[in-house]
């Protein structure tokens, strides 16, 4: 299987995420690809290359012009306001608050960002545009015959809506890959997302259409970020009614169980005969993922990625979260490796 990768993604570097109640070091940092870049070369999974431009058209496609424009200045401007440490939202249009965008960059993070532990940082928009063209690269493969190919994407990007950030993610790679299948030539696109927290942004974006399903198994909102999205009772509004399944678990949830939910997903998957599949493949589902509750084991996800190829779909994977950063190679490639039988 080829893998798409830019050293790009080195220009998202921060320094800081809000974590319970401290500015620590994020959980989201660049040696998580350096473990998954040296585990691919170690198994030989196939070619690394370098990915295409495809300009600001497909980013687009997917998210607001207001949207991008504030991503593209957030940092400059920020600096410019004079503040020190990096760009992080602190005030938020609260319920019974008008949702109108402010003029001034600090009120500008709030309006956009859905949670607070996402700060801009200088070269955050660079980074997000590259892993936006590593995911369109792939899906460029894919349409050109490849029955799979690893893109290896970072910043991740299943949080980001239209016109929200956050959850480490800017632009949604996986929901730009879709969207750039349905302008070429397929009709019907499947995204099953299988990071352990619920791809809000993804669901956010397709959730009127019936042109694009989205399936997700994750931690159950009650206990798990993003918190307030991704209950079962979410199935889609207008033409896109039954076209999004939520399959929450609870903390503790151990391979048994989770492997269910995923026969459950990849039989609506086959149900709705899809041209081709997008895996948000996230691998924070881990045991001891630092900021997750389920229990995977190194090997479940080798048979993970076995059961995701019987659905016999050309897929293309997306690189989202996962945190374990020492295990995180071996996990993300048993994936991989399991995917392509061996
Ligand atoms: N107390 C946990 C806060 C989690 N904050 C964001 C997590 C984003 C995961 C992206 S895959
Ligand atoms: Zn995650």
């Amino acid at each position: 299987m080829e893998t798409i990768y830019s050293e790009n993604h080195k220009l998202r570097d921060a320094q800081t995420e809000l974590y319970g109640g401290q500015l620590v070091y994020p959980f989201e940092r660049p040696s998580r690809l350096d473990y998954i870049h040296e585990r691919l070369t170690e198994v030989g999974l196939g070619p690394i290359s370098a990915p295409d431009s495809f300009g600001m058209a497909p980013i687009l496609a997917v998210h607001d012009f207001a949207y991008v424009a504030f991503l593209q200045s957030a940092w400059d401007r920020w600096q410019a306001a004079g503040f020190e440490g990096e760009a992080i939202a602190n005030a938020w249009p609260a319920r019974r608050m008008v949702q109108t965008c402010p003029t001034h960059i600090d009120g500008q993070l709030g309006y956009y960002a859905l949670a607070a532990e996402t700060s801009i940082t200088q070269g955050t928009w660079q980074a997000a545009l590259s892993s936006a063209h590593v995911a369109l690269t792939g899906a460029e493969r894919v349409r050109a015959g490849a029955q799979s190919c690893f893109a290896l994407c970072r910043p991740p990007g299943h949080h980001a809506a239209k016109d929200l950030y956050g959850g480490y993610c800017f632009l949604n790679n996986s929901a730009i890959a879709a969207q750039h299948f349905r302008d070429n030539g397929m009709a019907r696109v499947a995204i099953l997302d299988v990071d352990f927290h619920h791809g809000n942004g993804t669901q956010d974006i397709f959730y009127d259409r019936e042109d694009v399903l989205f399936v997700s198994l994750h931690g159950a909102p009650e206990y798990a970020f993003p918190y307030f999205l991704g209950y079962a009772n979410e199935t889609g509004t207008g033409a896109g009614e039954g076209f999004t399944l939520n399959l929450p678990m609870p903390p503790g949830t151990g391979f048994d169980i989770w492997r269910t939910a995923l026969a459950t997903a990849l039989e609506r998957v086959a149900e709705y005969a899809p041209d081709a599949l997008i895996v948000s493949l996230g691998v924070d589902s881990f045991e001891t993922d630092p900021i997750s509750f389920f229990k995977l084991t190194s090997s479940d996800f080798t048979i993970m990625g076995a059961d995701i190829a019987a659905a016999g779909l050309p897929t293309l994977f997306v690189m989202e979260g996962g945190y374990d950063i020492a295990e995180i190679g071996i996990n993300t490639v048993n994936v991989l490796e399991g995917f392509q039988g061996h």
